[in-house]
């Protein structure tokens, strides 16, 4: 069985190795949305793989660090890419949620990177 929880964070960026002419050179912004699945057995005594306020704690220096940001101001996420972001994210929460099992960054309404780990 799989948990998720939903996070949402409102940034700024440009991706600087796009050629010129390309729109998105120029700095603009998105609200991201952000879902984070956990995978595991369920604890027969709580009833849970994990408790949600616990996922939620998890992500919250992760989302402080990116909203109302300009991305390509962190470090690492110079080219702030939707791929990038998503991998730069499971790198900071890995340690902290050892059953991690997906991430799924929605840049737009209708564009977005589904990540398993490597
Ligand atoms: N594979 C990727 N392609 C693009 C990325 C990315 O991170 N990975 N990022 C962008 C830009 O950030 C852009 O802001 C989003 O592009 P796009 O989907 O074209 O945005 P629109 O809202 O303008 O989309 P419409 O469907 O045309 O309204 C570009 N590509
Ligand atoms: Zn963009």
């Amino acid at each position: 069985m799989e948990i998720y929880k939903e996070f949402s964070f409102d940034s700024a960026h440009f991706l600087p190795n796009v050629p010129d002419g390309h729109k998105c050179k120029n700095m603009h912004g998105h609200t991201y949305r952000l879902r984070v699945f956990i995978k595991g057995p369920i604890d027969p005594q709580l009833g849970w793989i994990m408790d949600f306020k616990e996922l939620k704690d998890a992500l919250s220096g992760v989302i402080d660090q990116l909203d109302h940001q300009l991305i390509n101001d962190i470090k690492g996420l110079e080219n702030p890419t939707a791929e990038n972001i998503t991998s730069w994210i499971w790198t900071q929460i890995k340690p902290l949620l050892p059953l991690l099992f997906k991430i799924e960054l929605y840049e737009t309404p209708t564009t977005g990177v589904i990540y398993y780990g490597d």
